[in-house]
């Protein structure tokens, strides 16, 4: 299996050069030289901390090879392409158990098949034949309910399922018995002799490596010697591989004591000195122009299917709602339930307001005191009568009325000697001709609802008033004035449900789609599963494809990621119709503009609110500050956008930053659309798509920086 020549780049499965990895304030991984040919297992040894992981997730792309100390930095290169390894290429078994745990055993088998592409037959002889090598419980046991060596069991299984050509194996071996253990080594050794598959194994058993074709040592970043097993147990003339590591570890220590005692500048680059590139193992028949083809097939068929992929991201996503009902409820319910509380709860007309009544004159419904009292709405004003103005007053003043209605004593007959003259009347000679409504001013709906109940009466009696409001210097209560007069208007048509509808259905689009974006995404980040196959959930890796010109990387899993895409953009879909079916349909709020519109600027918020998702999941590792990060975000938006209350109310300075707020715009064009019938030819909508699609770049743009920041 061992090749005495070096080989060249374009005959191995996998080649390191010069791989340094800068994590946190230090170099875990130092100029790390390797070249693994085709076939066989490569164990990794090392002590815990050394950076066996980071080499493994460097492989698969997690990291990136940062700048050595001379500025160069590293290439990696699987089966001849510079570009890490994915796709069925590769099955990986990251360290962390990574797996959906509200899966069984089959679904999650099933699941990374139909990643893969395996037609349904060949997954399920898979299944069994893994169950049963892997010595695991019934297949239909939730993953959460196994116990972790056999989650660690079922992670193994994942990465063989698809036969891939190239195993990348962190630990597969932890808290698995021996007599398991000895099994897992033999299954790897019989499906890499023919020498199409390659196994990268890192292991704390040191003894159990010398299964392996080939071992590497490995310590404070830097590979100290890689062989065959039995070749340097005889070069170092010990018994066991631990012997060997620790006679390497005393050479090392030796070394670096003699290298600081002589001038530094003899050795330039001593890592790069102490780690010879390695020509582990090819299969003995293998020639160099073979093995690139063997490479370039390999490469081909890693290309995942698109309808498969689909189709594997939609069964686990429905499982998924299937298993944890809570996801569906928070996913469908929540926006019918926002809307259809905020219908019930906000800007309906007011009922059963207390309103004290004080006449001085006496009521009779000859008298227009009398009329007026007879015609009020009993469920929108419950008039109370009072004998005097201080003692409605008194009760006004500790809260048990909201208003009180003041009749003077010769309020009918002032009214009609008033009317008799017209024009040529004398404010001051008729001052009984006047109600006098008391009404308290920090409650501005109620002095609405008061007004618009007492100004449907006075036009009921056939007499015309004039309608006037003032704020008494001198008390905090408003005074609304009724008088007589003609040409006084109030459009009481729209009510502020009507106002405030259209930014409550944008906000919970908008901040839905954070949730589900940035939740989700994270929700794979902290199980792992993103390890795994890295390249599944995160659609961010499809942009940076698109945006690297994705030929270059080789094997591409775009498909995969374009499926989770698609399936985000279908839930968004259903959202849309579903609030807005709450919206329109069931509350009847009117429309009187294009619901192709009102469809598209809800479409263009949620795509917003992805994106915004996607800033939070590249930023925060956990759910909890995903939950905090949306909250934290919910309110902000919600007063800042003028959903609650008209911008005009805010100071001028703010108001300048508010009106370009991702959804500020959106929300005065939907009102407009809605309530007014304003089209995709009106200023304002087309200013709020283009606010909206400025800001989607902006958010997809930052994402994209910030994911690249952090994967170095
Ligand atoms: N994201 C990170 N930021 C900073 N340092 C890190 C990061 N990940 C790992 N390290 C450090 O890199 C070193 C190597 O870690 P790594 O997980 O690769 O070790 P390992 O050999 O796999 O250990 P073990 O066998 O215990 O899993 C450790 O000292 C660890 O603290």
């Amino acid at each position: 299996m061992v090749d005495s020549e070096p080989l060249s780049s374009n005959s191995s499965a996998i080649q390191l050069t010069d791989v340094t990895v800068h994590l946190g304030n230090k170099d875990v991984l130092r100029s790390i030289n390797l070249s693994i040919g085709s076939g066989g297992i490569f164990a990794l040894l090392g002590p815990s901390g050394c950076g066996k992981t980071t080499l493994m997730r460097t492989l698969v792309g997690r990291l990136h090879p940062t700048s050595n100390h001379d500025g160069t930095v590293g290439t990696i290169s699987i089966y001849d392409k510079f570009s890490h390894a994915f796709g069925r290429l590769v099955g990986f078994m990251p360290q962390e158990t990574a797996l959906h745990t509200t899966n069984t055993i089959e679904e999650e088998l099933f699941f990374y098949g139909r990643l893969a592409n395996m037609p349904t037959e060949k997954l399920q002889q898979r299944c069994q034949f893994l169950i049963h090598l892997l010595e695991l419980p019934n297949k239909s046991k939730l993953i959460r309910k196994l116990s972790g060596g056999q989650q660690r069991r079922v992670s193994f299984a994942l990465a063989l399922i698809h036969e891939p050509n190239l195993l990348i194996l962190d630990e597969p071996t932890v808290g698995v018995d021996p007599l398991l253990r000895r099994k897992i080594w033999q299954h790897l050794t019989e499906i890499t002799m023919n020498g199409n598959r390659t196994a990268i194994v890192t292991t704390h058993y040191i003894e159990e490596a010398r299964q392996a074709n080939i071992v590497s040592f490995m310590r404070h970043g830097q590979l100290l010697e890689t062989d065959r097993p039995d070749k340097l147990l005889i070069k170092h003339n010990q018994q066991n591989l631990e012997g060997v590591f620790l006679e390497l570890c005393e050479e090392r220590h030796l070394l670096h004591i003699q290298n600081r005692s002589r001038d530094k500048v003899h050795l330039k680059n001593p890592l790069t000195i102490m780690n010879k590139i390695c020509q582990p193992f090819v299969s003995s028949s293998s020639s160099s122009s073979r093995n690139r083809r063997c490479c370039a097939a390999i490469r081909s068929c890693a290309r995942p299917s698109f309808g498969r992929s689909f189709y594997a991201l939609l069964i686990k996503d429905l499982l998924k709602f299937q298993r944890n009902p809570a996801m569906l409820i928070i996913h469908f319910l929540v926006p019918i339930l926002q809307i259809t509380l905020f219908c019930l709860c906000v800007g309906r007309k007011l009922t059963n307001i207390s309103v004290g009544f004080v006449s001085r004159e006496i009521i009779q419904s000859s008298t227009t005191s009398g009329l007026i009292m007879e015609k009020i709405d009993k469920n929108v004003i419950n008039l109370i009568g009072y004998k005097s103005l201080s003692d409605a007053q008194r009760m006004f003043e500790k809260g048990h009325l909201s208003g009180v209605i003041d009749i003077g004593a010769n309020f009918t007959r002032e009214i009609l000697a008033k009317v008799e003259h017209c024009s040529f009347a004398d404010e001051n000679e008729y001052s009984d001709a006047q109600v006098l409504i008391y009404v308290d001013q920090t409650n501005r709906q109620m002095i609405y609802a008061i007004a618009e109940e007492i100004i449907r009466v006075l036009k009921n009696t056939s007499m015309d008033f004039k309608l006037g409001f003032w704020s008494s210097s001198d008390s905090k209560h408003a005074l609304l004035k009724l008088g007589r007069s003609a040409n006084d208007q109030l459009d009481f048509e729209f009510t502020f449900t009507h106002f405030m509808v259209p930014g409550i259905v944008l906000s919970v689009i908008f901040f839905m789609n954070v949730g589900l974006t940035a939740l989700s995404l994270v929700l794979e980040q902290s199980d792992g599963t993103q390890d795994r196959v890295w390249i599944t959930g995160h659609y961010l890796i499809f942009l940076q494809h698109q945006l690297e010109f994705s030929g270059v990387l080789g094997v591409r899993s775009d498909e995969i990621v374009l499926s989770q895409l698609i399936i985000h953009l279908m839930i968004l879909i259903i959202q849309i119709v579903i609030v807005l079916f709450t919206a329109l349909v069931i509350f009847e709020l009117p429309l009187k503009g294009s619901l192709i519109c009102t469809i598209l600027l809800c479409a263009i918020q949620g795509l917003c609110g992805m994106t915004f998702g996607l800033i939070i999941s590249t930023i925060f590792t956990t759910e909890i500050n995903t939950h905090q990060v949306t909250m934290a975000a919910f309110y902000p938006v919600l007063l800042l956008s003028g959903i609650i209350w008209p911008l005009e109310g805010q100071p001028m300075w703010l108001r300048t930053i508010t009106t370009w707020l991702p959804m500020t715009k959106a929300i005065e064009a939907m009102r407009g659309v809605l309530l007014k019938g304003w089209s995709i030819k009106h200023l304002i909508v087309q200013q709020a798509f283009a606010v909206s699609f400025v800001w989607t770049i902006c958010f997809l743009i930052l994402t994209l920086l910030i994911f690249n920041y952090r994967r170095l």
